[in-house]
């Protein structure tokens, strides 16, 4: 399945702009949507699940407009928002039940699926539990289930992880690895650990604009020779900051290590070192603010 993204743009407001010019091809496989808070991951998320229409642009799945092809979609989407709601005194199958429901899938097809789901998932014990008693990661994972329902060819997952313990944002990533085959996996996060073990390409997205879209190889590849290490007073990071991008810190006493990204040596006594995702990200998000290099 191939999706293109054509010239897509959303303007809330006059002059407001949620998305410029957007251009994105996605293919089967785990597409990482990078990008802090504002950057507009949600906007493009609901457009291409046909929640929300754009100011411009085109959209199609195997060359169906799909935003003139609302069915054709329906079909192929999976679909877990961000703000995902639960009933809370319905049981996790309950709840599968009633989306099946909502649908249109039969009794018994739904029956047997959500069996699977729930298997999938690690939710079968609790199945018949009311859902007000599950943990914010539990209740992740109904919203995944979910989303699976119809076995999508096209899933998108809207920060699947907020506010979840690193134990269950490890259970989701595992979820989400099982069932990366023969489908398209758009996974908006602006967590990068939670995506560089599983996306085969990584889109990043700063003030609706796309300011990259790579494998995670050629990402690093892009920063190599402009990552810093150095070691300085912890007085001085805050004054450190305003000069240099600083991707990660690391305190140690009353000195601080700090990642840098620059293309020239920063300071006197700085190493170069093998470049990360996380430094990429913060190029992308920051660095090309000066500038554009
Ligand atoms: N309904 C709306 N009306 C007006 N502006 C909006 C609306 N929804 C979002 N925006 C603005 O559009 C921009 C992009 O928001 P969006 O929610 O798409 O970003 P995001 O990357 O998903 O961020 P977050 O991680 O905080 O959800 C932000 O500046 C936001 O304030």
């Amino acid at each position: 399945m191939n999706i293109r993204i054509n010239n897509l743009s959303k303007e809330y407001a006059k002059g407001v702009f949620a998305l410029k010019n957007i251009d994105l091809e996605l293919e089967n496989g785990v597409i990482g949507l990078l990008g802090q808070n504002g950057a507009g991951k949600s906007t493009l998320m609901r457009i291409l699940s046909t929640i929300m229409k754009p100011s411009s642009g085109s959209v199609s799945v195997d060359d169906v407009d799909i935003l003139k092809n609302e069915d054709y979609l329906k079909h192929i989407l999976g679909y877990l928002p961000q703000n995902f709601g639960i009933y809370p005194n319905l049981s996790a199958r309950e709840f599968l039940e009633y989306i099946a429901a909502v649908k249109g899938m039969s009794k018994k097809a739904a029956k047997k699926r959500i069996n699977e789901l729930l298997e999938l998932l690690n939710l079968h014990d609790v199945a018949d539990s009311p859902l007000k008693s599950y943990s914010g990661g539990m209740k992740q994972r109904v919203g995944i289930a979910q989303s699976l329902l119809n076995d999508p060819k096209f899933l998108i997952l809207d920060e699947p992880t907020v506010g979840l313990d690193p134990e269950e944002r490890a259970n989701i990533r595992n979820i989400i690895s099982e069932i990366s085959n023969n489908r398209i996996i758009l996974y908006s996060t602006h967590i990068v650990t939670d995506i560089e073990s599983i996306a085969d390409k990584i889109a990043i997205m700063k003030k609706g604009s796309l300011k990259c879209y790579d494998s995670i190889e050629n990402l690093i590849n892009s920063v190599r020779g402009m990552v810093w290490k150095e070691t300085i007073p912890y007085s001085e990071l805050n004054t450190f900051r305003m000069k240099y991008v600083v991707s990660s810190i690391n305190r140690i006493g009353d000195n601080v290590e700090v990642r840098v990204i620059s293309d020239n040596m920063p300071m006197k006594y700085a190493v170069k070192v093998e470049p990360r995702l996380e430094d990429a990200y913060m190029y992308y998000c920051h660095f090309k603010d000066r500038g554009d290099m």
